[in-house]
């Protein structure tokens, strides 16, 4: 999708700090950071939200993630994997994104 911020770091149009890569996800460094270590998981293939994500992409996007915690070094001393989904999920991005937060620890409930 051409107006799709995600689908535009994919492309190679919009610049970003890539930390990990495989033939379906992009993982890159989030430009707002919220912890030490705050890194955004996507397909590469535009979807909207995890809903709309077939269970093997899905399975991708957890095991880069798990793949993004264990090269950050957080994969030992504990990290979290957010889907903000919708709009009361928090989601301003339309483009399905796993967060991977660590690095400090993280307090509970999330807001
Ligand atoms: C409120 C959470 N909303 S969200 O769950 O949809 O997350 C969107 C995330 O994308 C990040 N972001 C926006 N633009 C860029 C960019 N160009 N490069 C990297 N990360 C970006 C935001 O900082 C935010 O954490």
């Amino acid at each position: 999708m051409t107006d799709c911020l995600f689908c535009r770091i994919v492309a190679g149009e919009i610049p970003a700090t890539v930390v990990t890569e495989t033939d379906t996800t992009l993982a890159f460094r989030d430009i707002d950071p919220k912890a030490p270590t705050h890194v955004l998981v996507i397909p590469k293939e535009h979807h909207q939200a995890i809903g709309d994500v077939d269970p093997l992409l899905a399975g991708q996007i957890l095991a880069t993630a798990h793949q993004v915690a264990k090269q950050e070094g957080v994969d030992e001393s504990g990290y979290r994997l957010v889907f903000n989904t919708g709009r009361d999920g928090g989601q301003t991005v339309f483009h399905v994104h796993c967060h991977v937060l660590g690095g400090r620890g993280l307090t509970w409930p999330p807001g």
